[in-house]
């Protein structure tokens, strides 16, 4: 009988890695299909534009013959971003499979922090719910341990709402960076900026903690204040791949202008966040909202799992959290090979916003009006296993 149940269980995992093989072919499939769409639209544009520069420089040509060619490249242009950028519904439920094979199995084989040990940077006087949100929404996520580094005020407080965390009250001592790195070899993932505050002491550690996770290819999210710092400061993590920047709109805005020099176009967020990841060097970003809208520059996926109208404070800090160990699962998925289609920074961030969207909606059935961040954070089991593991 036990024979006979280690040889179904047997063929029922191989039959699960035949269906994920096939549906990585299939992914790779179609994106090598869009490309190939992706090179000859390009194609189009820049002859497009060459004879656009000839017929403008040519004392022949008239003004309704430069008009119309304007006129075309702006619909070529337009063909060119939809083609590139947008995400349906079948592509939602691609990419939500992939997220399924990044998730590592729960055996009895595994020590305590082999599914992941997640650092957050933040928490002061004014802040202690959101690193505490972010914290434990990487724990019930999955990760094997949470740690909080905050300052020495906002310890006590963090530490009482929950003994799952393991809190350090180090973020404004005169040597915070040393006393946060001595534990960066034990991180797998790290959050900046839930309830980090915008001093500017706070905001030179945080920078020198990226810099240093950065040394250790540790995935970084950056939310909330660390926006701030990195609009102050893109460099601090431009072109690093397993960067990923979670912005609210008005986050958003402020790391646009920052970066372009000039006042968004609002009417346009798909343009925008290409933009903007492109800036980045082809970081990936998250533009929360009605639809989450997520890109590493090269397409736009956007996230519509539905949600509710309940908008509570601490949302963004839970989607932070269970971000930052998807993004540890989805690279470590990468370099085993199992992801390669779809950029693993992208497929974290498509399942942490799902997982929240999904959360919410739970969360508001039940509790209508009154829901919480706290209420949100009950689902996060449940919410899971609807997504991910059905
Ligand atoms: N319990 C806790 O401890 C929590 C602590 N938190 C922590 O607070 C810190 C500051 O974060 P923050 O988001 O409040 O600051 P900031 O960027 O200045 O925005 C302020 C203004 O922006 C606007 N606005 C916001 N969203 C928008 C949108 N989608 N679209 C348009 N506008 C939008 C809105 O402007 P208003 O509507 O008031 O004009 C809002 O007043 C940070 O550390 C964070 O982690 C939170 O995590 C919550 C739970
Ligand atoms: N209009 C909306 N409709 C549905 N879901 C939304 C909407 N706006 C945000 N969300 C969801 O809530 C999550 C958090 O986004 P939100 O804009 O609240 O972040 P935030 O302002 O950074 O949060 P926080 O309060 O933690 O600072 C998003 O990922 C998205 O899934």
């Amino acid at each position: 009988m036990e024979k006979l149940m280690e040889q179904f269980l047997e063929q029922s995992a191989q039959a699960e890695d035949g269906f994920y093989r096939m549906e990585e072919q299939r992914l790779q499939a179609e994106d090598r299909r869009r490309e190939a769409e992706h090179a000859r639209e390009l194609h189009m544009l820049q002859m497009l534009g060459q004879m656009f520069a000839n017929g403008a420089s040519s004392s022949s040509s008239t003004h309704p013959q430069r008009k119309t060619l304007t006129l075309v490249i702006s619909a070529v242009l337009e063909r060119y971003y939809a083609l590139g950028s947008t995400s349906h519904k079948g592509m939602e439920d691609d990419i939500l499979s992939l997220v399924k094979t990044i998730i590592p199995p729960l055996t009895s084989k595994k020590h305590k922090g082999q599914d992941g040990r997640i650092g957050i940077i933040g928490g002061c006087q004014d802040y202690t719910g959101a690193p505490y949100f972010a914290a434990i929404s990487a724990l019930k996520v999955g990760a094997d341990l949470s740690h909080v580094f905050c300052t020495k005020d906002a310890a006590t407080v963090i530490k009482s709402y929950s003994p799952e965390l393991i809190v350090h009250p180090v973020l404004d001592s005169p040597n915070a960076v040393e006393e946060i790195e001595k534990w960066l070899p034990r991180l797998h993932g790290l959050v900046v900026g839930p309830g980090l505050g915008r001093d500017d002491f706070l905001l030179k550690t945080a920078k020198e903690v990226i810099e240093r996770s950065k040394a250790r290819d540790i995935p970084i999210v950056i939310d909330a204040d660390g926006l701030w710092l990195v609009t102050q400061q893109p460099s601090v993590i431009q072109g690093y791949q397993k960067g990923i920047l979670t912005p609210n709109f008005m986050e958003f805005t402020r790391l646009y202008e920052a970066l372009h020099h000039e006042p968004m176009d609002s009417s346009d967020h798909q343009r925008g966040v290409l933009q903007v990841s492109a800036a980045m060097g082809n970081l990936t970003l998250v533009l929360k909202g009605e639809q989450d809208l997520i890109t590493d520059g090269s397409r736009v996926f956007s996230c519509s799992v539905e949600g509710s109208g309940r908008r509570c404070g601490g949302q963004g800090d839970l989607l932070s959290g269970s971000m930052g160990v998807l993004a540890h699962w989805a690279h470590t998925a990468s370099t085993a090979g199992t992801v390669r289609s779809v950029n693993p920074s992208v497929v974290a961030a498509f399942g942490a916003c799902s997982l929240t969207r999904q959360c919410n909606s739970q969360a508001f059935q039940q509790h209508g009006r009154s829901t919480t961040t706290s209420d949100m954070i009950q689902e996060i089991g449940s919410a899971f296993k609807k997504l991910f593991e059905s």
